[in-house]
């Protein structure tokens, strides 16, 4: 849901942004216990990614909130996430394209990119709605150099 208030995480941080963005993408995920969910099918992605730190850019930003947009919607949008081999695969559920695992790659693709800029933020949070009822929180723990 955009414009929604997040669950929020305690942190020591100075400056904390949060971007909302969407996404439309197909997925499917291999698991016998995921029953009509083993067919291809869509969803239209909801996501919150929160982004904490202490010092800003020659920008004045902590990070700007269109490069988190690209990064994740040039990504995925209009794809079959099954078929992004460097995230997901179909063989370990650990890279099944889960909520759990979709909102995990999404912090990993961010903080990837926020280790490269000079005031290196950190995202602690990624929010993922899959459906009106459903979503995932991820954070990831202190020290994770995923
Ligand atoms: N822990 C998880 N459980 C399920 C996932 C998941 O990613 N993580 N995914 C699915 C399906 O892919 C499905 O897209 C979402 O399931 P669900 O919330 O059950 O969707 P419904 O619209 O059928 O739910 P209602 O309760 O009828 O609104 C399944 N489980
Ligand atoms: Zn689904």
């Amino acid at each position: 849901m955009m414009q929604q208030i997040y669950p929020t995480i305690p942190h020591p941080y100075a400056y904390e942004l949060n971007k909302d963005l969407q996404f439309a993408a197909a997925h499917y995920v291999p698991a016998e216990e995921a029953g009509n969910c083993r067919k291809l099918h869509g969803h239209t992605y909801f996501a919150n990614i929160t982004v904490a730190g202490d010092t800003l850019d020659s920008a004045g930003f902590l990070v700007n909130f269109s490069i988190l947009k690209r990064l994740i919607h040039e990504r995925f949008d209009h794809t079959v996430l099954n078929d992004d081999r460097e995230s997901f695969d179909d063989q370990h559920p650990d890279r099944f394209p889960t909520t759990e695992v979709v909102a995990r790659t999404i912090c990993d693709i961010v903080q990837r990119y926020l280790d490269g800029t000079e005031n290196k933020p950190r995202c602690l949070q990624v929010y993922l709605r899959e459906t009106p009822t459903s979503y995932c929180l991820y954070r990831p723990k202190a020290g994770d150099g995923r």
